[in-house]
């Protein structure tokens, strides 16, 4: 039985106030199509087909940065998914959204303004508070239903989020569903032969917690990326130069070396690190290097190299379950892609229960071509995704939680 209701616990001729993320990359101002309209969509379809009418907030960026723009753009895009039309009202809960819901007829959507619009969205407060609000005491009572669809924004405590659930009875969509059974499976599914995690990406300092937190859990790491070359530093490898003018890995370092060093030491035989590692050559070209014989730290690294490659594709055959967390090179240049693509290639292969999260290093599989279904899942979620490796709750489900045991009492 599921931790939460779900939206085929919904009443029929429903008025539901749905939370998607469609939170999306801008582009001279517009919002670019990606992965979370899609799957948002099958939930607003399948509301819409059963007649419910259908209300949805989301929001966009932060305040004060390039990215925190209306979501009228949002709303065309999600229109063309779920192939029917999406109305838009530029107003969170003043009187013009609030005649917007009131006009809505059976089966019809409409979008509301972003929610970080609205003052009392942003701030992080408990469900309690959340509820107190104007946005949530104005909204609330125009509807039967509340769906949470958001799991990738969960670990928020905003309005949006917490505050609804607490004062109308509350359901998850289908992508909280899906994400949620995912993501949490490291914890809190038993599988019978090994259990693989294939670490990379930037964010070095999240992924060292995670391996920290589900150190008895997972049987082996396969290693890339910075947090890959953090660790071949601690382990005496001058490696971990930054390029192009980041600062990847001399702040990490600092701020995780002491972690680094005891995960290494405690559990150095469920860790793998790259035997080499690829670099721009003086032609342009991707060249390789043995990590044995790097003796000075003169160059930047950007992908694990082949040996690697052909070192973590029998270990990923032999598992049972596969979780990805960042990709293990800079695979946005074809150069670099060759250690996420191929380790992707062998888990795409296998019949191994797989998960890939992170908004970008799950980019590579449609940008190489690899098919989404050969993976059990692919996660939308990124900070989200994190806290549910490490275990940590995300308020947004503990409130759906609540709701299902208020529901049922
Ligand atoms: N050696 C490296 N040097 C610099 N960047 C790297 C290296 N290896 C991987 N990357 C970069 O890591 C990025 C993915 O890492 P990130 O930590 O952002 O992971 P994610 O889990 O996909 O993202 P998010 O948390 O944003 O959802 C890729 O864009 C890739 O270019
Ligand atoms: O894009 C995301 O990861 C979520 O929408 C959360 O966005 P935030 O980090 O701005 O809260």
């Amino acid at each position: 039985m599921p931790a939460f209701d779900t939206i085929d616990d919904l009443p029929a001729d429903s008025r539901v106030l749905v939370r998607l993320d469609l939170n999306s990359p801008i582009e001279d101002g517009d919002p670019q199509d990606n992965r979370r309209f899609g799957r948002h969509a099958e939930t607003v379809r399948e509301l819409a087909d059963a007649g419910h009418r259908v209300v949805l907030m989301a929001h966009q960026g932060r305040p004060g940065r390039d990215d925190f723009t209306s979501l009228a753009g949002h709303a065309d895009i999600l229109a063309d998914h779920v192939d029917r039309d999406v109305a838009f009202v530029a107003d969170t809960y003043g009187d013009e959204a609030l005649a917007a819901i009131d006009a809505l007829g059976a089966g019809e959507v409409l979008l509301l303004e972003n929610t970080r619009m609205c003052e009392d969205e942003l701030p992080e407060a408990s469900p309690e508070e959340k509820a107190e609000t104007a946005f949530v005491a104005t909204l609330a009572p125009r509807f039967d239903a509340y769906v949470n669809d958001a799991y990738s924004a969960a670990h928020r405590k905003h309005a949006s989020l917490v505050g609804f659930p607490l004062v109308l009875p509350a359901y998850a969509g289908r992508v909280m569903e899906t994400e949620y059974e995912a993501n949490t499976a490291i914890a809190t599914r038993e599988f019978d032969g090994p259990v693989t995690m294939v670490v990379g990406g930037t964010k070095a300092t999240d992924v060292i917690g995670v391996m920290d937190a589900l150190d008895d859990r997972v049987d082996r790491f396969l290693l890339g990326g910075v947090a890959g070359e953090l660790f071949l530093r601690a382990a005496g490898h001058p490696v971990g130069r930054d390029v192009a003018g980041l600062d990847l890995f001399d702040e990490q370092w600092a701020e995780n070396r002491e972690l680094i060093e005891s995960v290494l030491d405690e559990r150095g035989d469920a860790i793998r690190l790259a035997s080499d590692l690829a670099y721009e050559g003086p032609d342009g070209d991707r060249a390789e290097v043995a990590v044995e014989d790097i003796d000075e730290k003169t160059t930047g690294y950007l992908d694990v190299g082949s040996a690697t490659v052909a070192d973590y594709e029998p270990a990923i055959r032999e598992s049972d379950a596969v979780f990805v967390k960042g990709a293990l090179g800079v695979f946005e240049d074809e150069r670099f892609a060759d250690g996420t693509v191929g380790v992707l290639e062998a888990i795409a292969e296998t019949d191994c229960f797989s998960v890939v999260g992170g908004g970008d290093t799950s980019r590579a599989i449609e940008m190489y071509g690899l098919r989404e279904a050969d993976f059990s899942h692919v996660s939308i979620a990124g900070g989200a995704y994190i806290r549910a490796l490490t275990g940590e709750p995300l308020p947004a489900v503990e409130v759906l939680k609540a709701a299902a045991e208020r529901a049922e009492n």
